[in-house]
């Protein structure tokens, strides 16, 4: 049983806060990714659940016991790191039997869980081999297995797949995301990825400047923005923002209006995602304006328009060719449309 409880945790270095009254329970088993910009606290976050970092104020609960004054070690995580951090005279078969070593654990019992554990991350193959002598994500894999050959309680991943290039990242999130599964541990887990982040997590944590900005199941947090920072992240392409004024139910912005809306008076931030627009016919859709760039992406069109000083777009039939400059009419009905206060960026209604 190892559920993660955070008890208004902060992190300060004199004034500067690094991470702020951080509160939640992680559940048993539960893939956690924090998630945000760099700088945010994501990794400051995990190295205090990890006890690398004291922490200021709070307290951290593992599978119900506080762990503030514990020893890294004591407290029955093992971490995957962006580097690999394998040695780099010890073969793959040695780099990854090293935690039992150190931990004396019963040496007949070593060879079934090394090998078990380079079976589980496929690499039965190259347990003679050296790092030197092994691909990114061949040491990548390596560290997973030192990870997993422990049989923690929780797993602490930071940025995992950071130094991979982009086809080996997709291969060896699949392959976490698998693991994850079948080894059914506690998993806290830092990106700076919302690919990543919503596909692996049961949970994500958004973060920005220290503060956690909206907990939510990957669709949750998609289909439900908290606030302007969450939908500006969250999304591929992230979602389309416009800044304008509500009047009376309408909203006004360059080359846009929107009629029968739901919010107050005075400037407003309207947001929809490309994907949920579509095009319309001459001048009968909410967004008119000249196309400002128009990208083929293969199973589809994106097209771009200008509105004030963002840029928005709309997600076409992958069959669709106009010129940069033609007019375009974009139909953006009531219900796709989010409302986020101007001033603060927090969601308004629904
Ligand atoms: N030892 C330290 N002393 C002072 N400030 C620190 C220290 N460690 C981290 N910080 C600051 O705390 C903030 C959060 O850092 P953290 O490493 O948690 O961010 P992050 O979200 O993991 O970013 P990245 O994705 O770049 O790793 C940053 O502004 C960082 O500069």
């Amino acid at each position: 049983m190892a559920e993660i409880q955070l008890r208004n945790v902060g992190k300060r270095w004199g004034s500067f806060v690094g991470v702020d009254n951080f509160d939640l329970t992680i559940a048993d088993k539960e893939f956690l990714v924090l998630l945000g910009p760099s700088g945010c606290g994501k990794t400051t976050t995990m190295r205090m659940i990890a006890g690398l970092e004291d922490v200021t104020e709070g307290e951290i609960l593992i599978g119900g016991k506080v762990v503030n004054e514990l020893e890294p070690k004591d407290r029955d995580v093992s971490m995957v790191f962006q580097s690999y951090a394998l040695y780099p005279n010890m073969n793959v078969y040695e780099n990854i039997r090293f935690p039992l070593r150190v931990r004396g654990i019963d040496q007949s019992t070593h060879d079934e869980k090394v090998r078990r554990a380079s079976a589980m991350v496929e690499l039965d193959d190259f347990l003679h081999r050296k790092p030197a002598e092994l691909s990114g994500g061949q040491r990548q894999r390596v560290a997973l297995a030192r990870a997993i050959v422990r049989e923690p309680n929780v797993f602490l991943m930071d940025e995992p797949l950071s130094n991979l290039d982009a086809k080996l990242r997709v291969s060896t999130r699949a392959q976490i995301k698998n693991l994850s599964h079948e080894l059914a541990v506690t998993t806290i887990y830092v990106t700076h990825d919302q690919i990543e982040a919503m596909t692996l997590a049961d949970r994500v944590v958004v973060m920005k400047g220290g503060v956690v900005q909206q907990v939510g199941s990957p669709t949750d947090i998609y289909d439900k923005p908290a606030n302007a920072f969450v939908a500006s992240f969250i999304g591929s392409p992230a979602m389309n923002l416009m800044d304008g004024a509500m009047s009376g139910g309408t909203f006004t912005a360059p080359n846009v209006k929107i009629t029968g809306l739901n919010a107050p008076d005075g400037p407003l931030t309207l947001g929809y995602r490309a994907e949920d627009a579509s095009l319309a016919s001459d001048g009968n859709g909410q967004i008119n304006a000249p196309i400002y760039t128009l990208e083929l992406l293969g199973d589809a069109t994106m097209i771009s328009v200008r509105v004030g000083d963002a840029l928005v777009s709309v997600k076409a039939d992958k069959t669709y060719r106009a010129e940069i400059g033609d007019m375009v009419s974009i139909s953006v009905p009531n219900e796709i449309c989010h409302l986020f206060n101007a001033n603060d960026g927090a969601r308004i209604g629904e």
